[in-house]
């Protein structure tokens, strides 16, 4: 049996005055899968999601969501969708009750749903805080409480997290783990961070340029796109650069200072660590600094287009 996905997007292509924000892009999202939309500033990425709201027409291509469209049926897709913008503005003179209790009314939800909300969100000692007075991280639970008050089937964030601080991202993430885990919830997420794709999400889709660069989970993009481990060193004393190559695993070194400061791209830091570390030793090596991490999404990036994702 062919299982359709849950949103199905077909070479949709968005340009603003000649300049094309979206470029061809083909995108199949399952039911209750987390994705995450990465890339730079300007990439394309709220284009993307907002074309899926139904936000903005694209200029070509479709995009169905469990078989429906936006043009033919809004409603149905309005009461499955649950959104949050990047930025979200509420009355600042309402509290987190009333507010949660306007929204509800739309979809003729009772108090009831406020009070779960509210629990879900953890927010239940702020109900009667003004918008006015919440914290940067306050704000954006608030803003996913509104997003999920109608049980959606789909939530589509755009940066939910920017800007907070990393206690405010982690409760955030919980949240969005429970919904996972508890209502089946799918999910697109447009990030800057890759903790936050890698934490959250099952799938990551990279973008640049309007274009999908990779696409896959965090392990299928580091092996196929950047494989191997890091070891950075730096020493007092000046190294030959041949010496290194008789390490074993050593995939390819990048000197930082001719000599004395590197970065080696080895293809198990628990084989060569070892074996780095005796050399030193046998030559009488002072090791200033000595630094070992697996592989990032942002090394993944700049593998792929030479630039960081943050720059
Ligand atoms: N309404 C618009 N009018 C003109 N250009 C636009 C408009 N919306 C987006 N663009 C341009 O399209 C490109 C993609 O923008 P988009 O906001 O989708 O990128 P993004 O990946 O979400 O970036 P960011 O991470 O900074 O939010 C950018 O060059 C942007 O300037």
């Amino acid at each position: 049996m062919n299982i359709s996905a849950l949103i199905e997007i077909r070479s949709i292509s968005k340009s603003f005055n000649g300049f094309k924000a979206v470029d061809n892009i083909n995108l199949d999202i399952g039911y209750n899968e987390y994705l995450a939309l990465l890339g730079p500033n300007g990439a394309g990425k709220t284009t993307l999601v907002e074309m899926i709201e139904g936000l903005q027409k694209p200029d070509s291509g479709s995009i169905s969501i469990k078989q429906k469209n936006w043009k033919q049926h809004a409603s149905f897709l309005r009461r499955i969708i649950g959104i949050s913008l990047q930025e979200t503005k509420f009355t600042d003179k309402m509290t987190v009750r009333e507010t949660l209790d306007l929204f509800g009314s739309f979809y003729k939800l009772g108090k009831d749903r406020t009070d779960q909300i509210l629990k879900t969100i953890r927010l239940e000692e702020k109900e009667k805080t003004y918008v006015v007075n919440l914290s940067g991280g306050q704000r954006q639970k608030l803003a996913l409480g509104v997003a999920i008050l109608h049980e959606p089937q789909i939530l589509l964030l755009d940066e939910p997290t920017t800007g907070l601080d990393p206690n405010a991202r982690r409760e955030l993430w919980d949240i969005l783990m429970n919904l996972k885990q508890e209502k089946g919830t799918a999910m697109i997420l447009t990030t800057h961070y890759m903790e936050e794709a890698a934490y959250l999400c099952d799938r990551i889709v990279i973008i640049d340029k309007g274009k999908i660069l990779a696409d896959g989970t965090l392990t299928e993009l580091l092996n196929s796109y950047a494989p191997g481990e890091i070891i950075y060193f730096e020493v007092a004393q000046h190294l030959s650069q041949e010496i290194l190559q008789g390490i074993e695993g050593i995939k390819h070194i990048q000197w930082l200072e001719e000599g004395t400061r590197a970065i080696c791209t080895v293809i198990s830091i628990t084989q060569t660590l070892p074996q780095l570390i005796s050399y030193f030793e046998q030559n009488n090596i002072t090791v200033l600094s000595l630094e070992c991490r697996k592989k990032t999404l942002d090394d993944l990036f700049t593998a792929m287009t030479g630039r960081s994702l943050n720059e």
